[in-house]
């Protein structure tokens, strides 16, 4: 492969998250050594404002580091070794559209599940299929593109049918944060434990907690059904979420292994199997993208308007598993270190009764020429065809995407367990391609009156 230090570029610079994993890079440079790193966005004049906080946080560490800012593919991404991909297409304003629409029907309203989670992926697929591009004219020819922009089950599909070639590898903080949250339950650091887990993005679970070879699962079960997937003090246990919200998400899991105790679900999983309740708790004129607009945004922006004035930084951004988790994946990757970690790969039988290729996510070892996953063997009849349900759901979106097809739309719509009928899916799809508008790409073909018409 290339020798560092190495060329880091990111893609979506002016990202919430940016100063935080910078600064997981700083702390890190004796493992993951870097000569460059370059911020690039689509939206010049947000990133030129976390822009100057990133280059504090750079220079804290490294005089020597170059720093370059810029909206332009080429210069953004010519002879780059790494790309740390965060991109939200639409914003927060696009991801406010995605959680409120549905609710206005009753449905689930959330970033990556539901039919937010499928408009948000009818928007990102060509925008991730751009990125590839461009890595593929400008960059080092075995650059690795680690991404984060979700919705990362529908990213990995689309890439794997428009660019299956391309060197992209796709990760979830969600399964770390579960570890972290179990680790601190259990009193060990979240790198002292070996899971096994099957699943989709944001859809699996944990079947074995090894620590020293001791499966630790039946003590976590009996914490959870009193705590949920939390410490007692909850604020304890994620800082960056002692939102509402998120302390609700750790405590949801109780429920759900109330009733299914074997496997230890991702919290994601609460969307789909109690919608109901989830749908009670929301508040459909404030939802979770409100709460980080007036939160860790808000936060962000406020900090970096007072260093513009002062020069002084205040405390405004989290470093926490995100940004530790895709270092460790970069390292891996950059040292052939083949670490085990928790990533989106080509199924090719890891899950024996699962599509061969399906994008699932498993524990897998990164070397330098991507993912080998650790084969989890065949999963029990009720996870198989919920699994098949939900990637039913998502392919069929990636198709609608790819053929432009209304129908192929309502149809991934109409399968998603957060929706109960057809009327409900249609009613919601087109209610978002009215609001996505100017992201969707054109839904031409669908029946009218038994015909296959353009609408
Ligand atoms: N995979 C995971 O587990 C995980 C964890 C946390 C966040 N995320 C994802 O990371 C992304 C960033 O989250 P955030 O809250 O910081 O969002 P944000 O809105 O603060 O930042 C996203 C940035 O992406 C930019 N962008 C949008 N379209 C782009 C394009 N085509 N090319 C380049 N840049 C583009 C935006 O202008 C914005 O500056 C989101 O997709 C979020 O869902 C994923
Ligand atoms: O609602 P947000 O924008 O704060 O978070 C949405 C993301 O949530 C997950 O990532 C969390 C992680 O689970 C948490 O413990 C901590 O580490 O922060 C992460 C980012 O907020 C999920 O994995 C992502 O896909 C979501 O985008
Ligand atoms: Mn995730």
């Amino acid at each position: 492969m290339f020798k560092p230090p190495f060329i880091l570029s990111i893609a979506g610079g002016g990202s919430t998250y940016t100063p935080g994993i910078v600064k997981s890079l700083m702390v890190r440079l004796a493992d993951f050594p870097l000569a460059e790193i370059r911020l690039y966005d689509i939206d010049g004049e947000r990133q030129s404002v976390i822009a100057p906080v990133v280059e504090k946080v750079i220079r804290d560490h490294s005089q020597s580091i170059k720093f370059t800012v810029t909206t332009d593919p080429e210069v953004a991404f010519s002879g780059a070794h790494f790309v740390f991909a965060q991109m939200r297409v639409g914003q927060y304003k696009m991801r406010e559209q995605d959680e409120k629409i549905p609710l206005r029907h009753g449905v689930v309203g959330q970033e990556t599940c539901g039919p937010g989670g499928l408009a948000y992926g009818l928007r990102t697929i060509l925008p991730m299929v751009e990125l590839c591009d461009f890595v593929e004219r400008y960059a080092h020819q075995k650059a690795w593109i680690v991404n984060y922009s979700n919705p990362a089950a529908i990213v990995a599909e689309g890439v794997r049918r428009l660019r299956p070639k391309a060197r992209v590898l796709n990760i979830c903080d969600m399964p770390v944060a579960a570890m972290r949250n179990m680790g601190a339950i259990l009193g060990v650091d979240r790198h002292k434990l070996e899971v096994d887990y099957f699943g989709l993005n944001h859809f699996g679970w944990f079947t074995r907690v090894l620590v020293d070879g001791e499966d630790r699962l039946p003590e976590l079960r009996r914490h959870i059904a009193k705590f949920g997937l939390l410490t007692e003090d909850a604020a304890q246990t994620d800082p960056q979420h002692s939102d509402p919200s998120w302390v609700k998400t750790w405590r949801h899991i109780k429920p759900i292994m109330d009733h299914f105790p074997e496997y230890l679900p991702n919290p994601y999983l609460q969307y789909y199997l109690m919608p109901n309740d989830i749908v009670r708790h929301q508040n459909p004129d404030y939802t979770r993208a409100n709460e980080v607009m007036n939160g860790r945004e808000k936060k962000l922006f406020a900090a970096a308007a007072e260093y513009k004035q002062t020069g002084i930084l205040p405390d405004a951004f989290h470093v926490g598993v995100h940004g530790v988790f895709i270092v460790d994946v970069a390292c891996s990757l950059a040292f052939d270190l083949r670490q085990r970690h928790l990533v989106i790969v080509e199924n090719k039988g890891a899950i024996a009764n699962l599509p061969y290729d399906a994008m699932v996510e498993v524990p897998a070892y990164i070397t330098s020429e991507g993912p080998e996953p650790v084969r989890m063997g065949a999963v029990p009849l009720f996870h198989q065809t919920l699994l098949m349900q939900q990637l039913a759901s998502e392919q069929l979106l990636v198709e609608a995407t790819i053929e432009g097809s209304y129908e192929k739309a309502l149809q991934a719509f109409t399968l998603n367990r957060t929706v109960p009928t057809m009327q409900h899916a249609k009613a919601i799809l087109d209610d978002m391609i009215e609001a996505n508008r100017d992201y969707w790409p054109q839904l031409q073909q669908a029946w009218r009156n038994g015909e296959l018409v353009k609408v």
